[in-house]
């Protein structure tokens, strides 16, 4: 018990610590345009950067957004030696390759890639990417909009996500889509499972050679797997998938999260109000492009209703967040797929209005921002822990700290100094031999 209470003091301390060193770091990031998201210098110089980008793309508008698609940027592997090129590498090659030719193994292990810790493959997994990226691009460039489309679903434990994807899902896949599933569920970097994304779940679709189901990674932060489920989404639609659902479950932070990867977000609900719906995490429903009550068959259909009555009422007291959109709340039967159609009509008419006004793209860069910053908090922390003087101070701190000697601020202020004292940290880079 006493130690569960000190313990709560640990969280206080490391969010200081990221946050210091984030601020120290902004002044290192050049946010000028879309296409430039280097970090300068980790490696080159300021100088050379804004020649090498800022030259090339004027800034615009008072945040300076550039107008050139936000496809177009160029993810710059933060930690990597700036001089190496791994793009040419040809197992960077034969993944881009195979990514373009739709195969799925390819896909696999690109995610697999972009999963991985381990520094040389993180470069290539950097590398692929920007591949894949500029590809996304030259598409988009040539069809007039983005080759996917992506959707994020929520919902309480056992409002029927998975029966209501595998109904959804097949639905597209008969149409002629290729969907691709992701999951992400914070829960199962803790406890190693993977609740989400689990293929028996959705036996029919993960039978479907146009459909594609992807767990959630099992390892890391919940900074980590965010920043690798937006990794992701961009390998799907490298990989030809045009639906993009990315699943997870609505009691926690992750799905606010999801809102922030998707083009729209849907809320599902089961036919239940009050202590059913507890769990459902306050401020969703604010988030949520779409509302669709699940099981609204049989005897569950009078309160699926009510429930659609209810939801309706309350999103007119929710100021809208788009200029052209005003959310919805729809009513289908996962299991007599009743209602499946409508679903899908209600979002592509989502995906039309917003793209057509420039929301959708507006949309995608301010995401584009939110995966960089993502990804810093994520690498930071770790250049952080592996950093010789914090390593070597960081137990005795932490004890100090759960047995109240000292607040977590003044520990993550010293361990900040000790940091800042040489930021350097000299690894003995791995090859990338098992790629
Ligand atoms: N009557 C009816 N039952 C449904 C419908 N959709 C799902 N169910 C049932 O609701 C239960 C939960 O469905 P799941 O699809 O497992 O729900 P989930 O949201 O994925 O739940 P978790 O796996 O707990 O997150 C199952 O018993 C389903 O058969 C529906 O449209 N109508």
């Amino acid at each position: 018990m006493i130690r569960c209470m000190f313990s709560r003091k640990l969280p206080k301390l490391y969010s200081r610590v990221v946050h210091q060193i984030l601020r120290a770091d902004r002044q290192a990031v050049c946010f000028s345009t879309d296409h430039c998201q280097s970090i300068v210098g980790a490696g080159g110089t300021t100088t050379s950067h804004k020649k090498a980008h800022h030259s090339q793309v004027p800034p615009v508008g008072r945040n300076k957004y550039c107008t050139q698609p936000a496809e177009a940027l160029v993810v710059s592997p933060c930690l990597q030696d700036p001089k190496e090129d791994l793009s040419q590498h040809p197992a960077v090659q034969r993944l881009f390759q195979g990514l373009k030719e739709g195969h799925r193994a390819s896909l696999a292990e690109s995610i697999t890639l972009v999963e991985s810790v381990h520094r040389r493959k993180r470069a290539a997994a950097e590398a692929l990417l920007q591949l894949v990226l500029e590809h996304l691009q030259q598409k988009r460039v040539k069809w007039k909009k983005p080759s996917a489309f992506r959707i994020g679903l929520t919902g309480p434990p056992g409002a029927g996500k998975s029966t209501f994807i595998e109904a959804f899902g097949k639905f597209l896949t008969d149409s002629g889509h290729k969907v691709a599933v992701l999951a992400v569920d914070p829960s199962s970097s803790t406890t190693g499972g993977s609740l989400l994304g689990d293929k028996t779940r959705m036996p029919e679709l993960s039978r479907d050679m146009n459909a594609y189901i992807r767990p959630s990674p099992t390892s890391g932060t919940l900074g980590g797997v965010n920043r690798r489920t937006n990794e992701a989404i961009v390998l799907c639609e490298g990989a030809g998938y045009d639906v993009i659902l990315v699943e997870t479950v609505g009691v926690g932070q992750s799905e606010f999260v999801v809102a922030d990867m998707v083009d729209m977000f849907v809320l599902l609900v089961p036919p239940a109000g009050g202590d059913e719906l507890q769990g459902l995490k306050k401020g969703i429903v604010e988030v949520a492009d779409l509302v669709i009550v699940n099981k609204a068959d049989g005897d569950l259909l009078p309160a699926a209703r009510r429930i659609q009555a209810e939801y309706t009422s309350a999103l007119k007291l929710i100021r809208p967040r788009s200029h052209v959109w005003r959310p919805r709340v729809i009513r289908v039967s996962s299991l007599t797929r009743e209602g499946i159609p409508k679903a899908w009509d209600r979002m592509t008419g989502f995906r039309n209005k917003t793209w057509n006004s420039g929301e959708l793209d507006m949309k995608r860069r301010r995401q584009h921002r939110v995966w960089m910053w993502n990804h810093i908090q994520d690498s930071m922390i770790k250049l952080f822990r592996q950093h010789p003087g914090v390593q070597r101070l960081i137990d005795g701190t932490e004890d100090r700290v759960m047995r109240g000697e000292i607040t977590p601020g003044a520990a993550a202020d010293a361990l900040l100094r000790e940091f800042q004292k040489s930021p350097k940290i000299s690894n003995p880079e791995p090859k990338l031999d098992e790629l």
